[in-house]
């Protein structure tokens, strides 16, 4: 299997993702909701971050702004220099959220090409069968969603946000719905897949340990409207060690006092 090395636009080197100061709220004068206030974060080119937060406190309104689904209230984003509806217009952004959402009549493989007939191209046979092999679906291929596990639905999810060799991936609460087990071995799975293309990569979820487990820097927000509270940076090698070693432990703890205080 080759799992090819995501890379930046070309020409705009480590520059990342540069928000700026960025508000946004929903519905107008009394009735508007805050959802996020004056956030400005970095991400570099193949960097991991990952946004805990209390529920309801905007960080889905941030990622869909990372996305280019939002327009900020205020403030700007760049993606490597461009806005992140020019990279979406370009298909360099991979997306995965708590709901699969995959087509009930097609296999996971056709769920997976689906990407390419949306874009208006042909499906490149040999990119869909390298994504469904780096998360472990090539025997498996053939079902059809009813047919697969939860956990296989959002291995199919994650194949196609990485088969156009995304520069971005974006994972809103990806395995939220998920048992324990389940949820445990796909984070394995997902470093390991993260490792071997190395996406610049931003993930959303409740779980502290998941973000320390996966991420290079988590990012704790505030109750509504988000503001960043603390960045902590996890001091960590890959492959990462158990949820019982103690830079860990302390690293969660960390985040956990951010999340409290
Ligand atoms: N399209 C919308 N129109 C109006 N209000 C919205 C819209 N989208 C989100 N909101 C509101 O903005 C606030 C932040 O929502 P958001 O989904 O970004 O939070 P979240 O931190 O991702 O939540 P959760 O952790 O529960 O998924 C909430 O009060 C929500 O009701």
């Amino acid at each position: 299997m080759t799992a090819r090395k995501a890379s930046a636009p070309s020409g705009e080197g480590e520059a990342g993702i540069h928000g700026q100061a960025l508000s946004k709220s929903y519905g107008s004068a009394r009735r508007a909701v805050h959802a996020v206030r004056d956030v400005s974060l970095k991400v570099r080119s193949s960097e991991f971050l990952a946004i805990i937060g209390p529920s309801g406190c905007g960080k889905t309104t941030l990622l869909r702004m990372v996305a280019g689904l939002e327009t900020p209230t205020s403030g700007t984003i760049s993606c490597w220099g461009r806005s992140p509806a020019e990279l979406a217009r370009e298909h360099r952004i991979g997306m995965v959220f708590q709901d699969p959402a995959l087509l009930p009549w097609a296999s996971l493989r056709r769920n997976v090409e689906f990407v390419y007939r949306a874009a208006g191209r042909r499906p490149d046979h040999e990119r869909v069968h390298e994504a469904l092999d780096l998360v472990g679906l090539t025997s498996l291929a053939h079902l059809r969603p009813h047919e697969a596990s939860g956990g296989m639905r959002q291995r199919t999810a994650l194949a196609r946000a990485l088969v156009m060799e995304p520069s971005l991936l974006l994972l809103d609460e990806p395995f939220g719905a998920l048992d324990a087990i389940t949820r445990r071995r796909l984070n394995g799975e997902l470093e390991r897949v993260w490792t071997a293309v190395r996406p610049t990569t931003v993930l959303i979820t409740h779980s502290v340990e998941e973000a320390v487990m996966l991420a290079d820097r988590v990012v704790v927000m505030s109750d509504r409207p988000a503001t960043i509270l603390r960045e902590v940076t996890v001091p960590l090698a890959r492959p990462r060690p158990t949820v019982l070693d103690e830079t860990f432990r302390d690293t969660v703890r960390e985040c956990m006092e951010a999340l409290d205080a």
